[in-house]
């Protein structure tokens, strides 16, 4: 079974994909996958730099996140070309990592993906868990671990649905509101629900 993990910005997901490796589950994130395309010398570098401008790379040439991030939050045009020329590739990995790890033998594979629904990769997945939380929590949680303006940080929640209307679209939600055991213990009842706990 392919589990697509989602939420929002901040929401827990890494959190939550944490507890799904310490249980024995693959996971592949899109963020990290993200920041490997963009590698110097991969295949989604040059694009970037050519269609941003120099000013987005640091004095090493590698890509300076703060600064494209300051543009593409802040401008929905360039968000949406900064996504066509990264999600094709994103998403082609992913699929690659997939088939890797199925021919590894695992039963159970998770994709974390922040954009499941925004980007439409819905059919990448069986089914689907969402990790939410309430819009004044994921502000004060952003703003505590990035240290982001009240600014950066509506900019950021305005570039993605929000995450009330996302609980329609899943099979699972998983409050994170609480202690992380309370967490740990929403995402073992849904696996033993699924039959995918590899210990079980
Ligand atoms: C704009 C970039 C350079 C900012 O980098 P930075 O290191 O500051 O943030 P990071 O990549 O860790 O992303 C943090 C979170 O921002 C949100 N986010 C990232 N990109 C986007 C986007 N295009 N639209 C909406 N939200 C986004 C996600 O919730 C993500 O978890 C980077 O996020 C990026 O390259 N984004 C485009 C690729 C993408 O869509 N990634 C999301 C996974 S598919
Ligand atoms: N149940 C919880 N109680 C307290 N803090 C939490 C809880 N869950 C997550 N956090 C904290 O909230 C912040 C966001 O969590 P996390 O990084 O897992 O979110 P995310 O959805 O992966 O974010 P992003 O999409 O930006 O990568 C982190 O600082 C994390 O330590």
């Amino acid at each position: 079974m392919i589990i697509g993990l989602t939420g929002g910005i901040a929401s827990g997901k890494s959190t939550v994909s944490k507890m799904l490796k310490d249980e024995g589950i693959p996971v592949i994130d899109a963020d990290i996958v993200a920041r490997e395309v963009v590698q110097i010398g991969e295949e989604a570098y040059e694009k970037v730099v050519n269609n941003f401008g120099i000013e987005v790379t640091n004095s090493d040439g590698t890509l300076d996140r703060k600064k494209l991030g300051a543009i593409v939050f802040n401008d929905e045009e360039k968000r949406s070309a900064l996504n066509e020329i990264l999600h094709p590739v994103i998403r082609n990995r992913m699929e690659n990592r997939v088939g890797e790890l199925k021919e590894k033998g695992y039963k159970t594979i998770v994709l974390d993906i922040p954009l499941l629904f925004e980007s439409k990769l819905t059919n990448l997945v069986d089914k689907i868990i969402l990790v939410y939380i309430d819009e004044d929590l994921q502000r004060k949680r952003l703003q505590n671990r990035d240290q982001f303006s009240d600014e950066e940080v509506e900019v950021r929640l305005k570039a993605q649905f929000p995450l009330k209307e996302k609980i329609k679209w899943a099979d699972e939600v998983i409050h994170n509101h609480g202690l992380l055991s309370d967490t740990k213990e929403q995402l073992v009842t849904i696996l033993i629900k699924w039959n995918c706990l590899p210990r079980s």
